[in-house]
């Protein structure tokens, strides 16, 4: 199968351990893969390495046969990427938001922007920085979408949406899917990626552990290779009673509003 997505021996590395390194993987022409990971694995620096954002420090990281980097404006023109969190002008409107994201783009029909927009139940009238979390995170998902792009590069994509949303969100990647579009999309939401997915792979501590199909996903399964036997063996064994005592205590009574 002819891979889209390629990374060869990638590595960013920001010092101290912290980064990823030497990270190989390839996603096919109409695959949807789910990229798995505790806080911290390097999810979002092999996201922002495939946008061109940052420079690999070594390594290979391709889209379509096209350097990351080096073609990295055509890369950011080109590919429908949802960052962890949007960071845009605030006292933007939604809408004008979306107007510049597709003027960059080239993009001259906003008739999937609208369908997209009514999907979400999006109000892109209000400025962003009135907006709620969710409503930013559907802002983004719009953004990311509206162009019909042949490859979207999710990072926690239904971070912040409620459930019908989220619901919304796997009929869309669904329907993308069957587009033929090339999904690598960073989950924490085990659902999310079996109801989408077509394999995961899985980064621990900035270096790719192991890969799986999505069908095969249980919790525990999915637990150990996220974190290891050790990290599940640990329990809270802080004194419970001391914490509930803080918190009927008169000063934290009143620190809370007089709570009687
Ligand atoms: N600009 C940076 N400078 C220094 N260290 C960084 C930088 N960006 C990321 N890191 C470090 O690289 C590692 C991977 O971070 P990354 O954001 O990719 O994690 P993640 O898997 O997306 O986590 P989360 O699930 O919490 O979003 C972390 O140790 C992080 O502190």
């Amino acid at each position: 199968m002819e891979p889209i997505i390629q990374l060869e021996r990638a590595t960013k590395d920001y010092g101290r351990g912290r980064g990823v390194f030497k990270v190989s993987f390839a996603v096919a022409r109409g695959e949807v893969v789910g990229f798995l990971g505790a806080n911290g694995a390097g999810k979002s620096v092999t996201m922002r390495l495939l946008m061109g954002f940052v420079r690999p420090s070594s390594g290979r990281v391709l889209i379509g046969g096209r350097d990351c980097f080096a073609d990295r404006a055509r890369i950011q023109r080109s590919v429908g990427y949802l960052p962890g969190e949007l960071a845009c002008p605030s006292d933007l409107t939604g809408r004008a938001f979306l107007d510049f994201v597709a003027a960059m783009r080239g993009a001259r029909d906003h008739r999937r922007r609208d369908e997209l927009t009514e999907f979400f139940e999006l109000d892109p009238s209000a400025r962003i920085r009135s907006m709620s979390k969710g409503t930013k995170q559907k802002l983004g998902i719009v953004a990311a979408f509206m162009g019909a792009p042949d490859v979207l590069l999710l990072d926690e994509p239904t971070s912040g949406l409620d459930l019908l949303m989220q619901r919304r969100f796997v009929e869309l990647v669904r329907a993308e899917r069957a587009r033929g579009a090339t999904v690598l999309l960073s989950s924490h939401v085990l659902g999310e990626v079996e109801g989408t997915c077509d394999r995961a792979i899985f980064i621990r501590r900035g270096h790719l552990s192991s890969q799986a199909q999505a069908s095969d996903l249980t919790l525990d399964a999915t637990l150990e290779r996220l974190y290891g036997a050790e990290a599940l063996g640990r329990h809270w064994e802080g004194d419970a009673s001391a914490a509930s005592a803080a918190f009927d205590s008169p000063s934290a009574a009143s620190s809370k509003g007089g709570r009687s």
